[in-house]
C-alpha cells in the first residue's frame, strides 16, 4: 500500500481532511453534529479502521452496521458521503491509492444501505 501512498500518516491526514468537510457540509454536518460531541476520538476510530482495510493492522473490531441502521440516513446522504470521500481521496492519492479506497468506501456504503432498508420498518402511509 505504501507504494500508492496509503500508509498511517497519510490514511491520518484523509481522515481528518475528509471530516473536515463532512462537518462544514450543511446536510451532513446536522447529522454528525447530532451524534458526535467529542470529535477527537471519532476520528481516531475512524483512522484505526481505514487502518485496519487499507493497511491490515486489525485496529478497529467494531460493528459499524447497527450505528447507522439507527441514524435515519437516506440514500441521498450516502451519495453526498461518497461525494465529499471520492473528493478527497482524489485529492490526497492520484491514481490507485484513490481507486483502491473509494471501492472500498461505496462497498462498505452499499451494505449500510442494504442493511438500512432491510431493517428499517417501512412508515405507514397517512390514513
Ligand atoms: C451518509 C453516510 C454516513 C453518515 C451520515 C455516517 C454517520 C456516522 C456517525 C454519526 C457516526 C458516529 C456514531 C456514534 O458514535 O454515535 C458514524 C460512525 C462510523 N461510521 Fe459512518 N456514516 C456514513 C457512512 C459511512 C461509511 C460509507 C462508512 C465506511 C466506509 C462509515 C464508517 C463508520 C464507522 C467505522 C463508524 C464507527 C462505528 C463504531 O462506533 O464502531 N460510515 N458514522
Amino acid at each position: 500500500m505504501a507504494s500508492v501512498g496509503i500508509d498511517e500518516a497519510s490514511i491520518d491526514t484523509l481522515v481528518r481532511t475528509f471530516y473536515g468537510k463532512v462537518m462544514k457540509d450543511e446536510v451532513l454536518g446536522p447529522i454528525f453534529d447530532r451524534a458526535i460531541t467529542d470529535w477527537e476520538p471519532h476520528l481516531r476510530k475512524m483512522v484505526d479502521f481505514w487502518s485496519s482495510i487499507a493497511l491490515l493492522t486489525q485496529r478497529y473490531d467494531g460493528r459499524p452496521m447497527p450505528v447507522h441502521i439507527q441514524l435515519g440516513i437516506e440514500p441521498q446522504h450516502f451519495e453526498r458521503w461518497l461525494g465529499l470521500f471520492r473528493e478527497t481521496a482524489n485529492e490526497l492519492f492520484p491514481g490507485e491509492g484513490a481507486a483502491f479506497l473509494i471501492g472500498k468506501a461505496e462497498n462498505i456504503a452499499r451494505s449500510f444501505q442494504m442493511g438500512i432498508q432491510f431493517f428499517t420498518v417501512p412508515k405507514k402511509p397517512a390514513a
